[in-house]
């Protein structure tokens, strides 16, 4: 229901390295993107709903605010949402979504309805997916996954001191829309994001109304704890399509590290694609941040390629893991990865003219003590059992802008990295 529009991709570009192809973005985002230097577009009727639906929400109850038509029934999600910080004697990160939650959402009305909330804004920026292996047939779609740590609401506004980003552009009603409208405009199969702090209120209720199952697991001690009027904690979450998988197992990890428990945790899931039958496994984790800790994340690293042995049975079922790690390619922790015997390979590696180079950031922030770019984020793969078939290119320097990350434009610090997988045709070949 949610991955069809996409699959009309077509070369579009050349790209600097040969044999790479530069891939228009999805289906829904082009209709709903507008031109480059064009201010966003503003829907008076959507415009109207919203802004009603902030005051409103506050005294209304949710049965009092029900209402009959699919727009309005949106309208009525997203004011919810919208309203989810000022709940704060009802921590709405421990409360299960009601069952309302549960009706469909058309991904189109949410995507216009963010784009309305966003109309001050200025345009998204223009990110292309670059076309990776053109030579491989394969009988079924893509499996689309997107990785992206969306910076905890509570760290952006109270620890993480982006000097550069004003306050304003930090303001959760608009950011969580940027946030939205990211995923709405990618619609990925899979996601596997960390820094969540507002699941239970947003992301939850939103997302399995577009189809998704959803798992979340909190750090044990969240930082974002330590903020006045924080949302609870973060963690990571995942979430796939239920159209398109059914879940065989799954399993919530807190990272050891020299048989201690941290602060750090993953998810680790087995899917069965219902179109071709087969089974893999995706992870997601965040680990340990900052300097000094390098030999920290490299021993969280190895829990972790431990437990992901035992989950793939050695290897046997093909593997995808998502990740903040915190690491530069130059780190142990990375190197483990790297030449595990899980042979995993890096997916962004290809988007290099060698293929064996990383892009050269993921995050790009002014902190207090300076310019902080990094690679720290990554998409690793099973290398003899999952083709990458494109992925999506970073934001350039230009689009970053003097004042870096997070913006008015762009929600997060990190950027989100986004894949198309297929398995090799030989289910058996050696993993
Ligand atoms: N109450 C208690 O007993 C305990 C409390 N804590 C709390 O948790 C915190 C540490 O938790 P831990 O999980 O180890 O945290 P991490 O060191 O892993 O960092 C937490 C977050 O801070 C961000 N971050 C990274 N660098 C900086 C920076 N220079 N300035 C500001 N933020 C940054 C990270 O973002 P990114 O990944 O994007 O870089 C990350 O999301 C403590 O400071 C304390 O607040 C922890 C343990 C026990
Ligand atoms: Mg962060």
């Amino acid at each position: 229901m949610f991955h069809s529009p996409r699959r009309l991709c077509s070369a579009l570009l050349q790209r600097d390295a040969p044999g790479l192809r530069r891939l228009p973005a999805p289906g829904l985002r082009r209709p709903f993107s507008p031109p480059a230097s064009a201010p966003r577009p503003a829907s008076p009727r959507l415009l109207a709903a919203v802004s009603a639906a902030s005051g409103a929400a506050r005294s209304c109850s949710r049965t009092a605010c029900s209402m009959g038509t699919g727009t309005s029934r949106l309208y009525s999600a997203l004011a919810k949402t919208l309203n989810s910080s000022a709940a704060s004697q009802h921590p709405e990160y421990l409360v299960s979504p009601d069952p309302e939650h549960l009706e469909p959402i058309d991904p189109k009305e949410l995507l216009e309805e963010c784009r309305a909330v966003l109309h001050t804004r200025p345009p998204r920026f223009q990110r292309d997916f670059v076309d990776l292996r053109t030579d491989c047939p394969s009988t079924h779609p893509p499996i689309r996954v997107m990785q992206w740590n969306i910076l905890a609401q509570a760290l952006g506004e109270g620890k993480d001191n982006f000097v550069q980003c004003p306050v304003e552009a930090l303001k959760w009603e608009e950011r969580k829309c940027l946030i939205l409208e990211e995923i709405l405009a990618y619609q990925p199969d899979i996601l596997c994001l960390q820094e969540v702090d507002h699941y239970f209120d947003t992301f939850q209720p939103l997302l399995s109304r577009l189809g998704y199952q959803g798992t979340f697991f909190p750090k044990p001690w969240s930082p974002c704890l330590d903020v006045e009027h924080n949302n609870g904690p973060d963690g990571c979450a995942l979430f796939f399509l239920q159209n398109r998988f059914k879940l065989v197992n799954s399993a919530n990890i807190r990272l050891t590290a020299m048989t201690l428990k941290t602060n750090q945790v993953a998810i680790a899931q087995t899917l069965e694609c219902k179109e071709s039958g087969r089974q893999f496994c995706i992870a997601v984790t965040h680990l340990k941040a900052r300097t000094g800790w390098e030999r920290f994340r490299s021993a969280q690293g190895c829990d972790l390629l431990q437990n992901l042995q035992n989950i793939t049975q050695g290897a046997k079922i093909p593997l995808i893991v998502c990740g903040d790690f915190n690491a530069e390619p130059t780190e142990e922790v990375y190197k483990h990865f790297a030449s595990s015997s899980l042979n995993l390979n890096s997916a962004y590696k290809l988007l290099s003219a060698d293929g064996q180079s990383e892009p050269p950031y993921t995050t790009w922030k002014i902190r207090t003590s300076g310019e902080c770019r990094h690679t720290l984020d990554y998409i690793w793969y099973s290398k003899h059992a999952l083709n990458v078939r494109s992925a999506l290119d970073l934001l350039t320097e230009e689009q970053i802008g003097p004042n870096r990350l997070p913006s008015f434009n762009y929600p997060s610090d990190h950027l989100s990295l986004v894949c198309d997988f297929s398995f090799t045709e030989e289910p058996d070949g050696l993993l």
